[in-house]
């Protein structure tokens, strides 16, 4: 989120609505290293996969405010182009999700149509990665400001993410080097705009209930309306929390790839937009999101790495219910991944898949039953698809979908659609697995480097990336 300028603009967000709980971080002491606040995190992202990552006290954040803000303006002048122009950059589902998506281009859970303008523009256009694409006008004209953009949030989910690897008994960079800038991918800005909503619409629903696809989200917005399905709880009105926005912070949220490589001990949670509460309603109602997405060709077929082993182990252990160190000495005799990752990981497959009320996996003992398995087995993807696969051709590229819910019948949708409760290890094996190591790319760890000024004079002392988005349902 920007700045106070931004707030100051905005009706206040009303305290009588119900709020989730999530910590505020302190980007500084990430950059620092400060083990309680790294502690705070990991256990945020273990508990709803969200927390508010405070910008105000660090340099490198406080630049990527002022960046935030220059895209908060960028999508003033995208959108104020009309749908007229937009429209000639569409975008092209299912194969390129670049570009313009108008309202009523996707559903939303209660079966009615999405109230939210969306402009995704391309990292790899951007930083140089794949020939130039044809962009609308204020987006080439600020080509410079997106790509410092991108720069900067990358550093910050370098951070976060090597603040992960401390925590899960990673190799340094094993999280970290999967989202190279210097690599394609299908990471994107998305500039998000939806219409005030006094009048009474068809839905309230903006945008879906949905988990991000990709590895981390950066999300800034100013106006509330976006809401978090809490951990286990089943998808009724009731239980939708609100996300409060901060003045000079981001929001972040792990994605459903870090969920599959850390074997589910980190969690994404289902989220969507609803129309603003209170005055909110009043106002048009603006976001930028960082989707970070890891490039598909950098996954490795090696089936040694220690992410994709977990990632089957969990398969294997939900299908099957077996002794799952029979499986994993059964099948992978010669591998072990990192001692922590493994117990953890365990642990939640077996007390996750037990507790929820609205089980996805069978219990002990009984034959899957189809209704019971996980998603890529049910509903919301290919009934016959191999859970290994990668989701080429489920959700597609980019973070925009998945078969089957598209209005105009694209063969996608939006997100990752989910049905009951809100288990992120239900997606664990939809995603695949991305390993290799890569050379380690500097970031603004001030502990490492002093604070200093992080613009990117130099592209490569700011590096690299990736995320995105899937989807679900919910009511209202
Ligand atoms: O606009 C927002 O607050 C959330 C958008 C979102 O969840 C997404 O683009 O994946
Ligand atoms: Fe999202």
């Amino acid at each position: 989120m920007p700045t106070e300028k931004y707030f100051d603009q905005a009706p206040p967000f009303p305290e009588d609505v119900p709020k989730l709980s999530i910590p505020s971080i302190s980007l500084l002491s990430l950059q620092n290293g400060d083990s309680e606040t790294t502690q705070k995190m990991y256990e945020a992202c273990q508990v709803d996969g969200f927390f508010i990552l405070d910008l105000s006290e660090s340099d490198g954040g406080k630049l990527l405010l002022q960046n935030a803000e220059q895209m908060f303006e960028l999508a003033g002048e995208v959108f104020a182009l009309g749908s007229e122009i937009l429209e000639t950059f569409a975008y092209q589902p299912p194969h390129d999700l670049t570009g313009y998506k108008s309202t009523g281009k996707l559903r939303t859970d209660d079966g009615k149509l999405d109230l939210i303008e969306m402009y995704n523009i391309n990292q790899d256009d951007m930083v140089g990665n794949s020939p130039p694409r044809r962009n609308p006008d204020p987006i080439q004209r600020h080509r410079e400001n997106i790509k410092e953009f991108i720069h900067l949030c990358h550093s910050v989910v370098t951070i976060i993410q090597h603040r992960l690897e401390e925590q899960l008994g990673l190799k340094p960079d094993q999280l970290s080097s999967f989202n190279s800038l210097h690599d394609q991918s299908d990471t994107s800005v998305r500039l998000l705009r939806t219409q005030t909503q006094t009048v009474t619409k068809e839905s309230s629903i903006a945008l879906g209930g949905h988990t991000d696809i990709g590895t981390i989200t950066l999300l800034f917005n100013v106006v509330g309306g976006l809401q978090v399905l809490p951990a286990n709880k089943e998808n009724l009105p009731a239980n939708w929390r609100y996300i409060r926005p901060q003045p000079n912070c981001a929001i972040v949220n792990i994605g459903d790839t870090t969920v599959e490589w850390t074997g589910g001990v980190l969690r994404s949670s289902l989220h969507r937009v609803i129309k603003p509460p209170g005055e909110q309603a009043h106002a048009v109602r603006q976001s930028v999101a960082y989707e970070v997405t890891s490039h598909e060709s950098r996954a490795s077929e090696d089936p040694t790495e220690q992410f994709k082993i977990i990632k089957l182990l969990s398969c294997y252990a939900i299908q099957s219910s077996s002794s799952v160190s029979t499986i994993i000495f059964q099948k992978f005799p010669l591998y072990l991944p990192s001692p922590k990752i493994l117990q953890l990981s365990l642990n939640i497959i077996m007390t996750r898949s037990h507790k929820v009320t609205d089980r996805e996996y069978p219990a002990e003992g009984e034959m899957p039953a189809r209704e019971n398995l996980p998603r890529y087995f049910a509903k919301s993807g290919p009934t016959d698809a191999d859970p290994r696969k990668t989701k080429k051709d489920g959700g597609g590229k980019g973070n925009w979908g998945r078969s089957g819910e598209e209005v105009h019948d694209y063969g996608y949708t939006m997100n990752n659609a989910r049905r009951r409760s809100n288990s992120s290890i239900q997606g664990l094996a939809d995603f695949r697995t991305k390993f290799e190591t890569i050379e380690p790319e500097p970031v603004f760890e001030e502990k490492l480097h002093g604070p200093g000024d992080v613009r990117v004079a130099d592209e490569n002392a700011v590096t690299k990336v990736e995320s995105t988005s899937s989807s679900a349902e919910s009511e209202n």
